[in-house]
């Protein structure tokens, strides 16, 4: 695509003189081909700006900057590099998004296994689906790496732009809050978007609750303010307070979902099982009787926000309940380890006070004896939420062990003193993570709980800048093997 042209999606910018073509669009020089366009991006580690003149020598032909440049090829100058990526990035990809049926979901905890959900109602429909998210994106049965759980504008529109040629339908995915302040979705036309629940973490970056729940609004305010007039839905969880602010913040079409508050989607008679959850599902067209094989009461909201988005896309409910009875777990949610023990283990990705709490009230439910809760709190990250984990552990466990969890750039003992500030009662620290996991999988005994938080389907420990292999399911089991 000749500058010019690409430029023509960012009003009112000077063109410059010289028009090359360009053969891709790159924001980290080390990527940088003859032919590329290198956008510095001011980020909060590095200036890209200082890596301009080793893109012109890699074969930049042009190059989007913040300032002014003294290089021999056209330097663009914008106010924000970041957001003019995203324009030039969906041009650049001949705007994917418009072409997929495309649901975005946003909250502090259930986006991942609700998109996954969705994903299997969708492709019991026969739908070619996308995915992208936390554990990896998907095109269909492929499956791509990923870093971020929303990757940037320019990941993004190229995998938009793959998934239409490889006929993919609808895409789901996964929108942190970081994505939609630094603007990575922007350019994204959502036809659905879903808000789970607001829920403490990310201080450290959002800094208060009110400016994480409007970076969070940022999907339901921009939605239905594109060109494309189809009908776009916001699907709101009426049991969450944040759910009041959004329905005024949003042009589009509302549809509630909830336990407790009069919602489209509700859920009632509510029996949580050893195996699974049932409920009776209220939906526009009557009443339902439904089992899922996914325990505990949050997994109820994922089903039922689920059910609601299949529904607005036009799959017929039948199907739609047919397929959430059928679904099954996701990695490292609620996963139990089985090496023929006779006490449950259990992993889960609860980093977050509420998911914490959660998941050890489900464990509560059918725990005979005794539980464990080996729980670490990420360096950072929000250092605010670490008293609180601990105060959750104590709370909801017999055996709270404080552990570490990709400590990163912080001293793993200084995490554990946060965590001990929120501690009640007896506990005990073991930094070292597979020590911790060994010492209760030794200690546990027959109808106990071990549940190991945090890490879910992660397969690594961050070390200072260094990442080991770490799986928590295979330390667990090889622990299990070893007693
Ligand atoms: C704090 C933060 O959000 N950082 C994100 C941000 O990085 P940044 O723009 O600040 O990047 P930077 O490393 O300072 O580099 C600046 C520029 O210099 C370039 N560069 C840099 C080095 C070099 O040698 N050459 C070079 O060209 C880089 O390519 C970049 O363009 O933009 C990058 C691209 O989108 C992200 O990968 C990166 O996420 C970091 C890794 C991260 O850990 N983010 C977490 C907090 C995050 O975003 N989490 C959410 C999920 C949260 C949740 O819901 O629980 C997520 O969506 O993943
Ligand atoms: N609807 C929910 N409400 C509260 N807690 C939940 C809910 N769904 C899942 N959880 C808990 O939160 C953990 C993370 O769930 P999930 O991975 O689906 O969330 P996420 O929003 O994708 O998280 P992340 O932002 O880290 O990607 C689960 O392991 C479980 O403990
Ligand atoms: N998306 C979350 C994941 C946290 C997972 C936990 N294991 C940690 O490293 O803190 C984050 O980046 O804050
Ligand atoms: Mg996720």
């Amino acid at each position: 695509m000749k500058l010019h042209t690409l430029l023509k999606s960012i009003p009112l910018i000077n063109l410059p003189d010289n028009n090359p073509e360009i053969t891709s669009i790159v924001n980290n020089h080390r990527q940088v081909k003859p032919g590329s366009l290198f956008i510095c991006i001011t980020g909060h580690v590095f200036d890209g700006h200082a890596f301009a003149k080793e893109a012109v020598d890699k074969g930049a032909v042009a190059i989007l900057s913040e300032r002014i440049l003294d290089l021999d090829i056209p330097v663009i100058v914008v106010k924000d590099t970041t957001r003019a990526m995203a324009i030039l990035a969906d041009s650049f990809y001949g705007n994917p998004t418009q072409k997929l049926h495309l649901i975005g979901i946003t909250g502090t905890n259930g986006k991942t296994t609700t998109s996954h959900l969705i994903e299997t109602i969708f492709r019991e429909y026969k739908k070619v689906t996308g995915l992208i998210g936390t554990i990896y994106m998907k095109i269909g049965d492929r499956t791509i790496e990923t870093k971020n759980t929303t990757p940037d504008s320019l990941v993004l529109q190229s995998v938009f732009h793959d998934m239409v040629n490889e006929k993919v339908d609808t895409a789901i995915m996964e929108v942190s809050s970081h994505a939609l302040v630094q603007g990575r979705v922007n350019g994204c036309d959502y036809d659905v978007a879903i808000f789970t629940n607001l829920t403490q973490d990310h201080l450290d970056y959002h800094h208060t609750m009110e400016e994480y729940r409007l970076a969070k609004s940022l999907l339901f305010s921009k939605l239905g303010n594109s060109y494309n007039k189809n009908k776009k839905f916001a699907i709101l969880n009426a049991d969450d307070e944040a759910t009041k602010k959004f329905v005024v913040e949003t042009s589009a079409h509302i549809v509630t979902y909830g336990i407790d508050s009069p919602s489209d989607f509700m859920a009632s008679d509510i029996i949580l099982e050893n195996s699974g959850t049932r409920f009776t599902l209220h939906t526009p067209e009557g009443k339902k009787d439904i089992s899922l094989r996914l325990m505990g009461k949050f997994n109820i909201y994922n089903a039922l926000a689920s059910i609601a988005a299949a529904y607005v896309s036009d799959i017929p409910l039948e199907l739609i309940i047919q397929a959430i009875e059928k679904a099954t777990g996701v990695p490292g949610r609620f996963e139990s380890v089985n090496g023929g023990q006779d006490f449950s283990v259990i992993v889960d990705y609860a980093h977050t006070p509420d998911s914490l709490e959660n998941v050890l009230k489900t464990i509560q439910q059918f725990a005979k004896k005794r539980i464990f809760s080996i729980v670490g709190c990420g360096g950072d990250r929000d250092p605010s939420k670490r008293p609180l984990m601990a105060g959750i552990a104590c709370k909801y466990s017999t055996d709270p062990i404080f552990t570490s969890d990709n400590p990163r750039s912080e001293d793993p003992m200084s995490i554990l003193e946060d965590m001990e500030k929120g501690a009640l009662g007896k506990y005990q620290i073991i930094p070292d993570r597979k020590l911790a996991i060994n010492t209760a999988i030794q200690s546990a005994s027959d109808g106990d709980v071990v549940l190991i938080a945090g890490k879910g389907h992660e397969t690594y420990q961050i070390i200072g800048d260094e990442v080991f292999d770490f799986d928590d399911r295979l330390v667990a089991l090889m622990a299990i093997k070893e007693r």
